[in-house]
């Protein structure tokens, strides 16, 4: 949206791969996906200036922080998400990028940016182009619920279901090329995502922190995504609510759990409809 001040913004959610069958694998190595995405209301912000000098990236919550200190920084340069889609649609911006969607999380927070661009800029026809920023880009620019094939570029909407999700947040780093690579060693546990069984076994860690949250609420809990974050739907509204319950958190709010050695930000969200309506002055 234009305001006065000759700059623009879009919201840019996460994004929710619930579940996730690989079905092949391209000559080039990429992955023929069969998967449904939900959009949810964990959301960046992205904000185009008018000085193509100006990147600068905001952390309201201190995780983006805790997390670069930890995996490195997010690229500052062209190599940004946002910088590669501006560069792309041919347009000199400057950019204001606010931060709440962890990096390395399976959750789509660069191709989530990226595709606030496409968005802002009237561009979102351009499907072919934003999938070759990104296979998460064309759900990204649809939003809502989907599915999704192809390697990422074939969505197809499906009707919008209210519903709420827990998300739990790791300081684990899943790189999603890596997570692919072990996939083809591994193969799937059986889970609602094939990708389960490799991320568990890339990150001891991941591994301890997924039978951790297993414990606490009494049932399985899913990979988003190539991970790392967790998450339980309300296919099992009793589980669902327990799990409320024990980690006391709010709808549309985050708090802070300890389970063992570990630390989890947990997050309660809801789906979030797509094409534009999370657009906001
Ligand atoms: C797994 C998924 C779906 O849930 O999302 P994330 O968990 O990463 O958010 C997607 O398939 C990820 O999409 P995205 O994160 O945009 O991947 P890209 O940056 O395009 O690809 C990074 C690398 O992952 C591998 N890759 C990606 C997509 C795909 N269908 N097959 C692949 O093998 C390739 O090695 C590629 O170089
Ligand atoms: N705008 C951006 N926000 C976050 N990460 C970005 C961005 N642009 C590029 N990256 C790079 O993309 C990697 C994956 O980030 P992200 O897309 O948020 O995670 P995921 O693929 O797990 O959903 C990061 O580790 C970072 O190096």
């Amino acid at each position: 949206m234009k305001d006065e001040l000759g700059s623009c913004s879009a919201l840019a959610p996460a994004k929710l791969t619930r579940r996730l069958a690989v079905v092949g694998v391209r000559p080039d190595g990429l992955h023929l996906i069969d998967a449904e995405m939900v959009t949810v209301s964990l959301f960046d912000e992205v904000r185009l200036v008018d000085n193509p000098a100006v990147f600068d990236v905001v952390d309201p919550d201190g995780y983006l922080t805790q997390l670069e200190e930890r995996f490195g920084p997010i690229p500052r340069d062209n190599s940004n998400l946002v910088r590669k889609a501006l560069t792309a649609l041919g347009v000199r911006a400057g950019v204001v990028l606010t931060k709440r969607i962890p990096f390395g999380a399976g959750l789509g927070g660069g191709s989530s940016d990226a595709a606030a661009v496409f968005r802002l800029l009237g561009q979102e026809d351009k499907v072919d182009l934003a999938a070759s920023i990104g296979a998460d880009l064309p759900f990204c620019i649809r939003g809502g619920r989907a599915h999704v094939h192809g390697f990422g570029d074939l969505v197809e909407s499906l009707p919008f279901v209210e519903e709420e999700f827990l998300l739990f947040l790791s300081p684990v780093l899943c790189p999603t090329g890596t997570i692919y690579r072990l996939y083809d060693e591994v193969g799937s546990d059986g889970s609602a995502n094939d990708l389960r069984k490799a991320a568990l076994a890339a990150s001891k860690e991941l591994s301890g922190r997924f039978e951790e949250i297993c414990t606490l609420i009494g049932s399985e809990v899913n990979l988003a995504g190539s991970g790392s974050t967790l998450f339980l739907d309300q296919s099992d509204s009793d589980v669902f609510d327990r799990a409320c319950e024990l980690t006391q958190v709010s709808p549309n709010s985050s708090t802070t759990i300890s389970l063992g050695e570990y630390e989890f930000v947990v997050w309660r969200v809801h789906s979030v409809r797509g094409e534009g309506s999370h657009r906001r002055q």
